[in-house]
Parts: C-alpha cells; sequence; structure tokens
C-alpha cells in the first residue's frame, strides 16, 4: 500500500488504530475451540467486528509459529481475508526478521508475495545490507525497531556510543539507506518522552507505536510529539482490544474497547 492511501483511510476513518492480533487459544472464547480453525474464527470475528474502526492490523506472527503448520495456515487466511475484503487496510507482519542480505530477501518475499502483507517489522542490529533487501519493494515497507516498548530497552538502544544514544544513530544512519522513503519506525508508547527528538531526527517516517493499554503507555501522550501533518502514527492494542471478554460476546465487547480509542483519536485529530 502508497503511504499517501494509508493517510487517507486514516483522514476517511478519523483513526490510526492498529488492532494487534496475537491470537492465544488459551484466551480466546472456549466455544471457539470447537470450530475447525479457532484462529482464524477469532481472527475473522474480530475483524468484522471492528474493520470501520482501525486503519491496520497486525498479527505478531510468534502467535502464529507456536501452533506450527495450523497456525501458519491461520495466518496465511488472515492476510487472505484482510486482502480480498479489506483491501484499503495496511497490513503488518510484526516478525522482527533481519538477516544477512540473501536470507533478508527470503524474508521479504516471504512476508510481501506469498502472503502479501504491506510491512515488516524488522531488527535493526545486523545494519544495512540486512535491512535494504526488505526495502526493495515498491510500496511495501519496513519498520525498524528504534526504541522498544520494554524494559530491555535500557539494555542497549538507549546507551552511549560514540557520543550519541545508540537508537538515535540507528535513526539517523537509517535514514541514509536506499529506499529510505519506505522506512517506518517502532517506538514503545511507554517511551513517550523521547518523541520530541524522535521527532526531530525523523520527522516525516510513520511510527508504529505499540504499548498502549495492557503495557500503559498514554496514548495522548504519544500524540503531543509524535503526531506530524500527515499523523503519521500507527498506535498499536491487542491484547486490550481482543481479550476484553472471553465469553459469546468477544467481538462485540472488542468493537467497544477499540470505539473507545477511535473516538480518542478522532477528538485528538480534531483539535491537531
Ligand atoms: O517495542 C515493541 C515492539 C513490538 N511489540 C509488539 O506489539 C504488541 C503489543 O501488544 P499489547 O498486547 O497491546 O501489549 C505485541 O505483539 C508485541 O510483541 C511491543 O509490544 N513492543
Amino acid at each position: 500500500m502508497k503511504e499517501q492511501d494509508l493517510v487517507a483511510q486514516i483522514r476517511k476513518k478519523q483513526s490510526f488504530l492498529c488492532i494487534g492480533l496475537d491470537v492465544d487459544l488459551e484466551k480466546i472464547p472456549p466455544h471457539l475451540l470447537q470450530k475447525e480453525d479457532p484462529i482464524f474464527s477469532f481472527n475473522k470475528a474480530i475483524i468484522d467486528a471492528t474493520h470501520d474502526l482501525a486503519v491496520a492490523y497486525k498479527p505478531n506472527t510468534a502467535f502464529y509459529e507456536a501452533y506450527g503448520l495450523k497456525g501458519w495456515r491461520a495466518l496465511e487466511k488472515t492476510i487472505n481475508y484482510l486482502n480480498t475484503n479489506h483491501p484499503n487496510i495496511f497490513t503488518i507482519a510484526d516478525a522482527k526478521r533481519g538477516d544477512i542480505g540473501n536470507t533478508s530477501t527470503r524474508y521479504a518475499k516471504a512476508f510481501y508475495e506469498t502472503m502479501a502483507f504491506d510491512s515488516i517489522t524488522v531488527a535493526p542490529y545486523m545494519g544495512k545490507d540486512s535491512v535494504e533487501p526488505f526495502l526493495e519493494f515498491e510500496d511495501k515497507h519496513a519498520i525498524l525497531l528504534a526504541l522498544t516498548s520494554n524494559h530491555g530497552a535500557y539494555d542497549f538502544q538507549t546507551k552511549q556510543v560514540e557520543g550519541t544514544q545508540l537508537y538515535k544513530e540507528v535513526l539517523k544512519t537509517s535514514t541514509t539507506w536506499k529506499n529510505a522513503d519506505r522506512l517506518m519506525y517502532v517506538v514503545g508508547a511507554t517511551k513517550a518522552e523521547y518523541l520530541k527528538e524522535i521527532r526531530h531526527i525523523i520527522p516525516n517516517n510513520f511510527l508504529l507505536v505499540p504499548g498502549v493499554g495492557a503495557q500503559g503507555g498514554s496514548l495522548k501522550e504519544v500524540c503531543t510529539y509524535g503526531l506530524n501533518d500527515h499523523v503519521g502514527l500507527l498506535i498499536n492494542s491487542s491484547r486490550g482490544i481482543l481479550y476484553a471478554s472471553n465469553g459469546e460476546d468477544f467481538a462485540e465487547a472488542a468493537r467497544t474497547k477499540a470505539e473507545a480509542l477511535q473516538q480518542e483519536m478522532k477528538d485528538i485529530l480534531s483539535k491537531a
């Protein structure tokens, strides 16, 4: 998907909500376990109940890989369902890949071509030649881990390396790579206080922001410095939406949670 089409969807829906499809068979409503494909049945119900409120969906591949072949099949069915029924919705494979060049190319083909995701999350640690293969595909986006939402982010990402914090070096250096205009970045909602400086280095790129809801990040704080003139934010919530109820009303309950976030976003956009 072209970035301008994502921005158009955000304006139309007055939403920059990304719903994380992190399916855990121990948390989904028990009645779904009787279905032939409980993972896909859950995702389909969530998508059907929320697609008018969200501009993106982000399955985290770990939650599918954990179930082996049936997990991969459910992931494939989910991305096909989204692409067929909601082609204007941005899709993110949260797979956190990155390897030597020829291997990264295979990862890129797996997620952009075989599964037709619009984007994939990529770890920057192996550097330019591990990331550039993900940037070779037109209208596809690599979302680079910049400053993550977990506590371990302070182990390396904020450490000073040759006079600058490592995450800032990741931001600055990555903007010099080939097709850098296809880059987006992950910044945790729990690190909102860093956003002013982050926006100084990358004023225009989209940020994928996980960590609101279950991890305690604040949507309002993220928006204070994270918003740019084309919005430039995708705020992810996974558990806070998916597991609002594990009864028969789970999809309705998920919609209520998604609606509350979308309303907050609408309000913020109207004042921006
Ligand atoms: O820094 C990061 C990068 C990725 N994630 C992922 O986002 C979701 C968050 O789920 P919640 O249930 O809304 O907390 C999950 O898939 C993480 O692996 C992140 O949280 N932080």
